[in-house]
Parts: structure tokens; sequence; C-alpha cells
């Protein structure tokens, strides 16, 4: 029987998930210390293929490592192989036309109670997954794996909302005139990274919200959060086969998925080589697809702050300690180049910024006290320290920091490079990790510093300015227009909250369809435009034809 719709409903009222502190005392606190201590005493942790609802395990096994423990681990994950993954392709087709058919507001209200799991039932268990699993510490693992997924779906139900109500604003006499804004024809893929568990459940949740099928490869380092965000979705109705879990070996894994002919979309986040990568081939294999597929990606950033002489230098130096080394400056948005007018260097910036560096603690993330906790992993541990090896190499100057110990875990202390090479390798390059690179230049210089900082990197990602002489902050923004996809004024680049900044860069940062705003949908629906007639004709003639 076809679904009767008998009202125009609205979704309810949608904010930001608010932030609870974890202050010493609090319920908060106590809920989440139970929930690790669980959670550590309960691993490792089995993690399947979830394919058409059901269970894989291939015995084939891969393993995601604690960054702070590497000799154990969280998880051990069944890897999907080639027959798994042609299952989940044939199984997330299958489901697609009944997932699309679902009348939007049941959809919605799916995610919107995937939102409330993330905010209330799962919110401990999550948080615990991601300071084990990734890394973070209690503040960072709040701000990602209960705000910022809860923000993601809230507001995703509000922006598809706003997407519908985009009707033709014209009908003339005898017509109507709609638009009806299709999944894509085939399925999405979604290649998530490890340093954000919220990026993990947006990039297959965005698109699925729109009625797409989505095959999703998680990062190998944030598998089991990225399994409990699935169980998640599963909970609050997402049908079996809409969302395909395949964990597993990257290459092979999206390999097989790109060379599909009903391949319709990538959904990525991850660095910039790799999303080049399957750019090219998804270009190599375009004979092979129905249609021209969706390419969506965000990637790397080489982010800056510049301080004008007028700032206001205690705030400058607070929010840049916090860019840089928050999560062990491993987001996308981290602060990784700092660009400070001499007088201020000099007058107070430099002593005060080494002070608070200095007091960095860094250690298990489980250890409240640790504002720092570990790198991902082996090969950016490796990655890291070769390039604080190779800024010494260059000339750099070490002004605190530069070391590290992966005994026990891969833990690298805060790093400042203080460089007179304004494109030395490590103000030019993504590191990705705890280490930012100074450039300090004369008072005068302003104007020719921000076209240096323009033309520096091939990255477009975030950048702040900080002073308070109102034409410095428009000089900056009018030279850096095209430096950054989101600016900051006397705040720190990083931390944009869904609903509030969309968020996304340019050039080699990627294709800046702004995540955590509407724009995003549109990358993932397919319009069509319908006209309906009232009226007939009563001659094939017009007016003009007469004599
Ligand atoms: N711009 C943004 O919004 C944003 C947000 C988060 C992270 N990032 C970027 O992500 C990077 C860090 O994340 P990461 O280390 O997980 O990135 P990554 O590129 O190593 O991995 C991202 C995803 O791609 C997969 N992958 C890796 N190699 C592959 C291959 N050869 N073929 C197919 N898939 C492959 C990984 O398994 C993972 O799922 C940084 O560059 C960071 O700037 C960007
Ligand atoms: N919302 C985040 C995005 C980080 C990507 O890794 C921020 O702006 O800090």
């Amino acid at each position: 029987m076809a679904t009767p719709q008998l009202a125009t409903f609205k979704v309810p009222a949608i904010d930001n998930e608010p932030m609870v502190t974890y202050a010493p005392g609090s319920p908060e606190r106590q809920a989440l210390r139970a929930a690790i201590a669980q959670m550590e005493q309960e691993l490792p942790f089995e993690v399947p293929c979830i394919v058409n609802g059901e269970a894989v395990k291939t015995g084939v096994f891969g393993k995601q490592p604690l960054p702070h423990d590497h000799a154990n681990h969280l998880c051990a994950y069944h890897e999907a192989d080639e027959a798994t993954v042609a299952k989940a392709i044939d199984g997330a087709l299958a489901a697609k036309g009944e997932w699309e058919s679902m009348p939007w507001n049941d959809r919605a209200a799916i995610f919107l109670k995937a939102a409330d799991l993330v905010s209330g039932k799962y919110r401990y268990k999550l948080m615990a997954a991601t300071i084990l699993g990734q890394g973070k510490n209690v503040w960072q693992a709040e701000i990602d794996a209960a705000a910022e997924l809860a923000d993601f779906f809230r507001f995703g139900v509000k922006f598809v909302e706003e997407l519908y109500a985009q009707q033709p604003s014209k009908n003339s006499a005898g017509a109507w005139n709609r638009v009806e804004y299709r999944a894509l024809e085939g399925f999405v893929l979604a290649v998530s990274p490890f340093n954000f568990t919220a990026i993990g459940g947006n990039l297959p949740g965005t698109p699925a919200l729109v009625g797409n099928v989505v095959l999703w490869k998680p990062s190998p380092a944030a598998t089991y959060s990225n399994y409990l965000i699935h169980q998640i979705l599963t909970e609050a109705g997402v049908p079996p086969g809409v969302i395909q879990f395949v964990p597993g070996p990257p290459p092979e894994v999206v390999g097989q998925a790109i060379s599909h002919p009903s391949f319709a979309a990538l959904h990525f986040t991850g660095s910039t080589f790799v999303f080049k990568k399957l750019w090219k081939d998804i270009a190599a294999n375009l004979d092979k697809y129905k249609g021209y597929p969706r390419i969506v990606g965000e990637t790397g950033g080489k982010n800056f702050h510049i301080v004008h002489k007028s700032a206001e230098v205690r705030n400058a130096v607070l929010q840049s300690v916090r860019a840089a080394f928050e999560y062990q400056g491993q987001k996308c948005s981290a602060l990784s180049r700092l660009y400070v007018s001499q007088s201020v260097w000099e007058g107070g910036f430099k002593d005060q910024f080494l002070e608070e560096v200095a007091k960095i603690k860094v250690g298990p993330p489980q250890d409240w006290s640790n504002f720092m906790g570990p790198v991902i992993g082996r090969p950016a541990y490796d990655k890291i320290m070769g390039y604080i090896q190779k800024a010494k190499e260059a000339g750099g100057e070490i002004l605190i920091g530069g070391t590290g110990d992966d005994s026990k875990g891969y833990f690298i202390q805060p790093t400042v490079i203080l460089s007179k090479d304004p494109k030395s390798i490590t103000i030019t390059e993504e590191i990705f990790g705890p280490v930012i690179t100074v450039y300090v230049f004369p008072d005068s210089a302003f104007t020719s510093t921000l076209s240096l900082i323009d033309t520096t990197t091939t990255y477009a990602l975030t950048g702040a300015i900080f002073s308070s002489d109102r034409s410095a902050l428009l000089q900056a923004t009018n030279v850096l227009r095209n430096a950054a996809g989101n600016v900051y004024y006397n705040e720190k680049c990083t931390g944009a909250v869904v609903g509030q900044q969309p968020f996304g860069g340019a050039r080699a940062s990627g294709t800046n369809d702004k995540a955590g705003s509407v724009s995003i949908f549109y990358r993932f629906v397919s319009a069509r435009s319908i006209k309906e007639n009232f009226v007939g004709l009563e001659d094939f003639g017009y007016p003009s034809n007469l004599v």
C-alpha cells in the first residue's frame, strides 16, 4: 500500500549539542571514567564487517593498536575481501529502492534518533573508544565524538529540510512546477580518516540522509569508534544494506568499489595525496560508469596565524598554543605556520609563547591532566620526527621540544621551530603532528608577508589574523581571499562548529563543499524538474500563425 502523505511535517528546532565540562566531581567525569575503565578491561574487541545487516567474519584480521600503548590493541577487525565487497555493493543496490522511497520525515526521524543515541546512551562509550583508540584527551573526545557527531546528524536533518524546500518560484497559468531531489543512481563510497570520529559518521551519514546507499570504508586507525557508530545507526533504524561497513585493506576495498559500474560518488576525507590518486583512478575508469561520479573530498592543510603589530598579544599567544597542539596537531585545521610581527615577537610574544608551551603535559590520554596524548601510529611518529630532523639539518632553530619517545606509545613533545627561511620544508609541507614553524617578519613588511602566506603552500584550508586594527584585518582578508576556506579574526584557526562555521578549504585542501552546511547535500542529490499541466490544448497552432 502506498504511504499516504497527510501533512507537511516540520523538523524540531535544532541546536548545537551542549558541551559538558568534565570538571572534578561532576557526574559526567564519573561516567566517562567508568566507561574508559570498562573498555580497558574488555579490550581487545572483535569487529566484523557488516553487510546487509549481518556480521561477516572473513578470518583475515587487521589490528587497531592503542597509540599510547602500542603493544596492545583496541580491536582486531575482519578485513573485507573481494567477495565481501561485491556482496556489500549488490546488497546496497538492492536496498536502495526502499530507502530512497521512504518518506523524508521517517528518514529524518532515524537520524534524529541516532543523534540522541550519540549524545545520550552511547556518549561515554563512543568517547572512550575515541580516547583509547585515537589518542584524544577527554575534552577533544567530547568536542568530536559527542558534540560534533550529534550536530552532524541533527543539523543534517535541518539542512535537508531546507534543501527540499527549494522549489521553483514561478508557475505559468494552468501549470505547477516542482523539483524533487533524487538520490544518486548507484552507490556512494565513503572513505573516512582516523582523526575525527564525527567525520567517520558524517561521511556515510550525509549521503544516506538524502536517500543514498553507501559503502563505508573506515580508517584502520579509527575502526572501533566507527563500528560503534554503525551500531548506533542500526539501532536508530537505518535498514540493513543502506550503510555497509567494510573495513579492509584500503587500496583493494576502495579500488574494487571505484571500478564498479554503479559507483556514483566518492565522499572522502583524508590526505591530499590519497585523494588525488583516487581522483585519477576514477577518471581512468570513466567509461565503465553509468554516469559521471561526484567527487567530494576534504583534504590536507598548512594553516596559518598572522600576528600584526597591533594584536592583543596574550590572546594571540594562547589561541596559537591551542591551535597548534590540541590533539597533537592532528586536526586538518591545526596551526602549523605562525607569522609574527617583529616588535610583537620581541616585545613579549616569544617569551609568553614558549612559557605556555613548556607547561603542556604529554602522556596517555586517559590521564586527565595531559593536554597532549600520543600521535596516531608508527608511520606518523616516524614522519613527524623525520620533519624535525630535516628542519635541524636545514638550519631551523628548535626553540622548544624536538624530542619523542616511542618506547611504549607514540609520544612527541610540542615542538616550535624558528625559521629564517620563509620557504623551509616545515613551513611548506603538511606534517600533521605537534610541530609548528615560526617566521618573524619586520613590522614594515606586513603587506609582503600576506603575499608570502598566500604563495607558500599548495593548501588553502584555515587561517587566522590577529589585529586590533580594522584596516589590517581588511587588507589581510583581501590578500588572503583564496588562501583559506575558513578564516578567523582574533580567534584560533581550529574548532569549526557544525551549523556555525561551514567547514572546508580549496586549492589542494579539497573541493570545499562545506561539511556542516546545506551545500554538501547538493553534491549527493540529482535534481529532477517536474512540470504538471492542468489545461488541455485546443489547437496546436499559435496566434502568430493566424492570418
Ligand atoms: N579537510 C578536512 O576536512 C579534513 C578533516 C580531517 C582530516 N583531514 C586530512 O586527513 C589526513 C589525515 O587523515 P588520515 O591519515 O586518515 O588520511 P589518509 O589519507 O591516510 O587516509 C584517509 C582514508 O583513505 C584511506 N586510504 C589510505 N590510502 C589509500 C589508498 N592507497 N587507496 C584508497 N584508500 C586509501 C585510509 O584507509 C582512510 O580511510 C590529513 O592530511 C588531514 O589534513 C582533512
Ligand atoms: N571541525 C574541525 C575540523 C577538523 C578536521 O580535522 C575543526 O575545525 O577543528
